[in-house]
């Protein structure tokens, strides 16, 4: 089995060319344009969905053929054509200039696999099966979602403000670690899922200002 070594890549402004205009490039591009990458497809036809992106101006289309030297300016590539002669080009031309590449029919000839995901503000979830089962990459990340629920985006910008908070005020690490802990337990999860976090809130808020003013603190905590 691979290995693979997952990262969130910050793709914003950066070149990555699709090959390909079909249902598995329009999904790879639907994921880049979330990411604000700069989508470079060529295929002599595309989707519905790509030309109307086109129309957005949040692509751009070349209507024919890959050629060799339409990857020398990106910084991913993603073979998704239907001529599996050709994706095996593209994931060489890719290769032999050292860049990252995903031949969608062939995924040993992939540098990189794309995960199935949920996106929630904050929340970036990615889900493989290190190209085992997509559909199942598919379901795991469904029944994520389901788990976490959608209340979690406003309790993560609550989150940030209380850590940067806690940072400022708790100086002894083991406490901040404590009070950042309590944050997330399983409780906490649960209230978010049932979107009645309102009473953990206050009573985080409570925690640590009884921390930073109570008997034993300096206004630094400690
Ligand atoms: C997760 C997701 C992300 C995305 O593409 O955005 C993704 N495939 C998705 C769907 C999907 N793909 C396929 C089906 C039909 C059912 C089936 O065959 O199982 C469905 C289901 C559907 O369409 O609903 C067929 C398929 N996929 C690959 C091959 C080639 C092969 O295996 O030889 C074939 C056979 C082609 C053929 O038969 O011709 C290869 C790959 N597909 C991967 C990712 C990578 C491994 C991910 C991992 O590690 O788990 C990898 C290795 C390379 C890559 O593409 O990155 C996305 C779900 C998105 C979502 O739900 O949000
Ligand atoms: N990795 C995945 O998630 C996944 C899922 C399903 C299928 N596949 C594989 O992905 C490939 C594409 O599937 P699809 O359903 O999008 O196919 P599709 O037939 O819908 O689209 C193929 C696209 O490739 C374009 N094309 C053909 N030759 C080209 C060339 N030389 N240069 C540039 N573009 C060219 C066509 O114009 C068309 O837009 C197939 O090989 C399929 O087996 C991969």
């Amino acid at each position: 089995m691979r290995s693979f070594y997952p990262i969130m890549a910050d793709l914003s402004g950066k070149r990555c060319v699709v090959a390909g205009g079909g249902r598995v490039a329009e999904r790879k591009i639907g994921g880049l344009l979330e990411a604000g990458a700069d989508v470079w497809v060529v295929s002599p036809e595309v989707t519905g969905q790509i030309a109307r992106w086109e129309a957005e101006g949040r692509v751009t289309v070349s209507r024919r053929e890959y050629a060799s030297g339409d990857v020398d300016d990106a910084v991913l590539v993603f073979a998704a054509t239907n001529n599996p002669e050709a994706n095996r080009r593209i994931g060489g031309d890719a290769v032999s200039l050292g860049l990252h590449v995903n031949v969608a029919d062939t995924p040993e000839l992939c540098t990189f696999v794309v995960p199935a995901v949920w996106r929630h503000g904050h929340l970036l979830v990615a889900v493989s099966t290190s190209g085992t089962s997509p559909m199942a990459s598919s379901r795991i990340r469904d029944r994520i979602e389901a788990a976490i629920g959608d209340g979690i985006d406003a309790f993560l910008e609550f989150a940030g403000e209380y850590r940067s908070l806690v940072l400022r005020k708790v100086g002894d690490p083991d406490f901040r670690r404590r009070l950042l802990a309590e944050l997330f337990s399983d409780e906490a999860l649960d209230a978010v899922r049932s979107g009645s976090w309102d009473e953990l809130r206050s009573r985080m808020e409570a925690e640590l200002d009884k921390a930073v003013l109570g008997p034993g603190c300096d206004n630094n905590g400690r």
